[in-house]
């Protein structure tokens, strides 16, 4: 028998999945780590923790499934993406701690970049935004910041990478600098089109392109893990970010073909086929994937709070124990008045890009209580989906025509669900398989050792588990989403 491991370094926890030559799960481990908020609106990972957990996960999930190094046939990588790290290549030692995706620090440089009119270039080339979100003005904050990095980088002994670079270049014990380009296509450095860096953009961010690494296809040769390692040398087949691998993992590879993972925050992913749509209504364009030297495009929705939304909930105002506690709450609120929260904690993501706006709740009575607000915030996830949606059928007329597929924690709740369904008037899928991000990473790999099945065979094995369908009348959505619409320019307008 032989199994595909699967790396998933997310931004809370690292986890490592062995699955067997069915794809089916036959071990996981999981080990959490610290965040580092040094100061307001900066968040921090140590890039030790990083890769010292995926190390220990991958030999805890090994040992669990009772299996050898020497069984697996291919790594399959997928992570949290946009998170920077810069390290020497002399030493591997990192010089920054890793600057993750919701680091606000490069706010004001951003502003500066667009105030000169820089984002239209910027736009076109990488189908993104001047915003903190994206890899390039975290690398540039660390060259202008810390001691001495501009001139060893200019002496070309500094290097850049995502997670998956950083773990590969440790898996491989510092041989092989790589990225694939669903990560490359997220730092803001990379030329979407034209499937190579931008000079263009390293110009514009000063920063040396002799810090960048090599961008393979998803389902490439990476590398191989170094013997003393896990017992065995494990060739690396597949790297993925992880909304990317999910929408591998969903089975999206037609154009129309969506999928909304609800973890914290919630990533919609819109495959729209071999040509980048551009956004007018500022969504981004992505890679959904690159196989056999061919690019497969996104229109991409980020929502920065979806499930963090219920730990607000659980951790903030202590109405619940537990996130699952949500929908037996949620069902006793008073239907008789509607409470509507934005949850906008760190600012709104697409389609308003607003990182200074802040939540706020309106519609409160005497009568608003815990049942109510647990209602809200269920709710907050469905409007942000139908916010995001609008937009994909605005830029797209041939968006919509496939049920929306959905993962992650938070797609457990059959109430948030069954909102979902009401408010954006389609169906939703939920599958059987639950594990779409590691599967996605397993499925390049495994695929590309020969263990599992071309594209059209695993979008056959994808099965759904139940599908909600819209039971709301046209008249209480549109008043719902009217009143959130409301509630939304009224937040950002305090
Ligand atoms: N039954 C549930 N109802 C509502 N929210 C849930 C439920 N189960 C999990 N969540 C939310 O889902 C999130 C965890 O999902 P997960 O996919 O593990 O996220 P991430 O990968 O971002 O850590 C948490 O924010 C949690 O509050
Ligand atoms: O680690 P996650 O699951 O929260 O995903 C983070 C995203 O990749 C950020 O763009």
């Amino acid at each position: 028998m032989r199994f595909i491991l699967a790396i998933d370094q997310g931004t809370t926890s690292s986890r490592a999945i062995v699955f067997d030559e069915v794809m089916k799960v036959v071990a996981t481990a999981q080990e959490e780590f610290d965040q580092h908020f040094p100061a307001s609106g900066w968040v921090e990972h140590d890039c030790h923790d990083l890769w010292t957990t995926v190390v220990s996960t991958c030999r805890a999930a090994m040992k669990d499934a009772g299996i050898d190094a020497g069984d697996i046939a291919g790594i399959g990588i997928t992570n949290q993406r946009e998170t920077t790290v810069v390290w020497d290549k002399n030493t591997g030692e990192p010089v920054y701690n890793a600057i993750v995706w919701q680091d606000r620090r490069t706010s004001e440089f951003c502003s500066g970049l667009k105030e000169q009119g820089h984002e239209k270039v910027a736009t076109q080339r990488t189908g993104l935004l001047l915003d903190p979100y994206f890899s390039g003005t975290k690398v540039a904050w660390v060259l202008n910041n810390v001691d001495g990095a501009r001139a060893r980088a200019e002496a070309g002994d500094l290097l850049f990478g995502t997670v998956d670079s950083w773990l590969v270049w440790n898996l491989t014990g510092g041989q092989n600098h790589v990225t694939d380009a669903t990560n490359a296509a997220r730092t803001l450095l990379y030329d979407i089109r034209k499937n190579r860096w931008s000079q263009t953009m390293c110009d514009m961010l000063d920063i040396p392109m002799s810090m960048l690494p090599e961008v393979k296809d998803c389902a490439s040769d990476f590398g191989m893990v170094k013997e003393d390692l896990f017992g065995a040398e494990i060739p690396i087949l597949g790297i993925a970010g992880d909304q990317q691998a999910a929408t591998i993992g969903q089975a999206c590879f037609k154009p129309g073909m969506m999928k909304s993972t609800y973890g914290t925050g919630c990533f919609a992913l819109l495959n729209t086929g071999d040509e980048p749509v551009t956004s007018n209504n500022r969504l981004l364009t992505t890679i959904a994937y690159r196989l056999d030297g061919k690019t497969t495009y996104a229109l991409e929705g980020s929502i920065f709070i979806a499930g963090a939304v219920v730990q607000w909930l659980r951790d903030g105002l202590q109405i619940i124990e537990n996130a699952k506690d949500t929908q037996a709450l949620a069902e006793t609120a008073d239907t008789g008045h509607d409470v509507v929260l934005v949850p906008a904690f760190t600012g709104l993501g697409a389609p308003y890009w607003n990182a200074e706006c802040r939540g706020a709740a309106f519609g409160l009575t005497r009568n608003s209580g815990p049942a109510e607000f647990a209602k809200a915030a269920l709710e907050s996830v469905g409007y942000q989906t139908r916010d995001l949606l609008e937009a994909m059928h605005a830029d797209w007329s041939s968006s919509g025509e496939t049920a929306l597929r959905v993962d992650g924690g938070m797609s457990a709740s059959d109430w948030t669900m069954q909102f979902l369904s009401d408010i954006i008037d389609a169906p939703v899928d939920r599958p059987h398989v639950l594990e779409t991000t590691a599967m996605g990473a397993a499925w390049l790999a495994g695929q590309r050792a020969g263990l599992y099945p071309d594209m059209e065979g695993f979008a056959e094995t994808w099965s759904v588990e139940k599908t909600f369908t819209s039971d709301m009348s046209a008249e209480v959505r549109d008043a719902k989403y009217a009143a959130w619409k409301r509630a939304v320019a009224a937040a950002q307008a305090f």
